[in-house]
């Protein structure tokens, strides 16, 4: 029993929509007495009919009457009533996972194919609010319909108490092919959602020179075959088997169907019951599959709704973890921000092992090493997108986690190798950068590239960019790159501006020439807040501008100083440097 998700579900009902809720917690259960009702009735019926009494007659058709109105006006009330409680409590719940999911300061959700996988099913929750706490109801009212069907059966003749029984092969088989399905939907998920994304990529401008120039095409065309054909023939082998199983489980039922209504014809032929008990009991009978259909189906579809919830309820608790921290980003950094015993991992094995560092305030530091050696990892924990699995990141003493994180966001300024192309108007590209100063772009534009961009276009800064949300301008990568530049350079006091290879698409000359102009916009902030720049690159004239150069590899600090420093210590970066420079000459 999935208690604290049904008790979720209740009490998002109840607070949106009480009257509604209330009514339907009320009149859903009370639907179970209709079946039986109208076979009492039908039963009464004959027996007055047969016997001439007239009390039995009408008694019988009141029962029925009242059972047939009942099935008629109550079902309606409750569908009208469902319908607009989904509208109320839904669209509540859309709406705030909407927000979580827009707001969650961290990102591991959106790195891990199990969060992926719980998001995308969380998508459709709001719709199906009311199909899962109706399903929970259905539960109940079947249940409540079963016992009443109990008792009138035994009522005729104890025996018949195993009719029901012998439904139970076909509800367990049925429960078993329902989970069976519900195993081949979430296989069948990730295969889905990956072979949307190969579309996505084999129908994107970015990728099609690369596609179309090597034998990628055809290797991702390979990969979405193999995708559809792995999915169809999961879906296959499960159409078979549920079929098969839910087969066998009808065919029992029938056979004891049969034999009861034997038994009863018996017992009526020989006087033991009134004729009009077959007719109660073959109502009765007839109905046990079909409610246990509708039990089961209410089961499943609790089950799988309530799963929904499940994720939704998780989504909540991430969203609550990650946004604990109330305490507010210092206005200046005094002393800097630390790390200590820093350790992280995706989920595999670790990617940062023990990095003790410490950026000081005010210092332009630089991140090296090859590639996949832990940089923008250690960049997305010191911007708070994930968090250490072991050790603390403290700035000014306080720890990352206990301060705000929106309010930690609003002091980070970022730009990384992987930036995103805004479809939007150019100055909105660089304006989103810091959404209450959106308008006042000049400066940024200006000290990132992005004003000599505007100058090229059709209707300067007005210009539409991108393809994605209409007929756009579309620009070069380095083009690009000076927007996601300018961008990074729209806060104006940030307490850590990140900048992860927003460059690599320009040549050495124009990088230097960018980090040049970057440097002394940053050393008026850095002053005023105590602000630490943290550049990550692998072009030394770059690189040994920084205060502080930081060593990485395989997740681990190997080295740090200045520049002068290493070159002295003639470890593994005054190889490296010596090696790009001989490249040069
Ligand atoms: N989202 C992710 N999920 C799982 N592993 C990841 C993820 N991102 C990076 N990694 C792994 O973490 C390690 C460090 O990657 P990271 O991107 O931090 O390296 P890097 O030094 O910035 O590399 P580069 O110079 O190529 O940008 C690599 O082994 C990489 O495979």
């Amino acid at each position: 029993m999935r208690v604290v998700e049904i008790r979720t579900l209740l009490t998002e009902c109840l607070r949106h929509a009480p009257g509604k809720t209330w009514l339907l917690l009320i009149l859903t259960p009370l639907r179970a007495i209709t079946p039986g009702l109208t076979a009492l009735g039908l039963q009464w019926i004959v027996d007055g009919a047969l016997s001439g009494s007239r009390p039995l007659l009408i008694g019988g058709a009141l029962c029925a009457a009242t059972a047939g109105a009942f099935v008629l006006a109550g079902s309606r009330v409750i569908e009208v009533q469902a319908g607009l409680l989904g509208g109320d409590a839904g669209t509540v719940l859309d709406r705030r996972i909407i927000r979580w999911c827009a707001t969650l300061p961290t990102i591991a959700h959106l790195e891990d194919s199990e969060s992926l996988r719980r998001i995308e099913q969380i998508r459709g929750l709001g719709g199906r609010t009311v199909v899962t706490g109706m399903s929970v109801l259905n539960v109940v009212q079947s249940g409540l319909w079963l016992v009443i069907t109990a008792i009138l059966l035994a009522w005729v003749h104890p025996v018949l108490l195993v009719l029901p029984l012998f439904a139970v092969p076909s509800m367990l088989l049925t429960r078993t092919a329902s989970r069976r399905t519900e195993a081949a939907r979430a296989e069948t998920a990730e295969r889905n959602r990956a072979e949307q994304h190969l579309f996505t990529t084999i129908t994107e401008a970015n990728s099609a020179k690369e596609l179309r120039l090597g034998t990628s095409g055809a290797h991702a065309a390979a990969i979405a075959r193999r995708l559809r054909e792995e999915r169809t023939a999961i879906i296959w082998r499960t159409t078979l088997a549920v079929g098969g199983l839910t087969l066998i489980g009808s065919l029992v039922f029938v056979v004891a169907f049969i034999g009861a209504l034997f038994l009863t014809a018996q017992l009526a032929l020989s006087g033991v019951v009134s004729p009009g008990a077959l007719l109660l009991v073959a109502t009765l009978g007839g109905q046990i599959r079909g409610q246990l259909d509708l039990l089961t189906n209410a089961i499943t579809r609790s089950a799988r709704g309530l799963t929904m919830v499940g994720h939704y309820l998780w989504l909540r608790d991430l969203y609550a973890a990650s946004t604990s921290g109330t305490l507010s980003p210092p206005d200046r950094l005094r002393d800097g921000i630390a790390l200590s015993g820093v350790d992280f991992s995706y989920g595999g094995p670790p990617v940062l092992h023990g990095i003790d560092l410490r950026l000081p305030a005010g210092a332009t530091v630089a991140l090296v090493g090859d590639h996949g050696s832990g940089k923008t990892t250690l960049v997305k924990l010191l911007c708070g997108f994930h968090r250490p699995t072991a050790g603390t990141i403290t700035v000014d003493g306080t720890p990352l986690t206990e301060m705000d994180p929106a309010g930690w966001r609003e002091r980070v300024t970022s730009a990384f190798q992987d930036f995103s192309r805004f479809p939007f108007l150019a100055r909105e590209a660089v304006g989103v950068g810091d959404v209450p100063r959106m308008h006042e772009i000049a400066e940024a534009a200006e000290k990132g590239g992005a004003a000599q961009v505007f100058a090229r276009l059709p209707e300067g800064e007005e210009t539409r960019l991108g393809k994605a949300l209409g007929d756009g301008v579309e620009l070069s990568g380095g083009q690009w790159q000076k927007i996601a530049l300018s961008r990074a350079f729209m806060r104006s006091m940030p307490l850590l501006a990140v900048l992860d290879e927003p460059t690599a698409a320009l040549d050495a000359a124009s990088e230097y020439e960018v980090y040049q102009r970057y440097a002394e916009a940053a050393q008026e902030w850095q002053r005023a807040t105590g602000g630490i720049t943290l550049l990550v690159s692998h072009r030394f004239a770059t690189i040994r501008m920084a205060d502080l150069i930081v060593v990485l590899d395989g997740g681990r600090i190997i080295e740090s100083g200045t520049h002068a420093e290493l070159i002295d210590r003639a470890g593994r970066y005054a190889r490296l440097y010596d090696l790009q420079a001989s490249a040069y000459q």
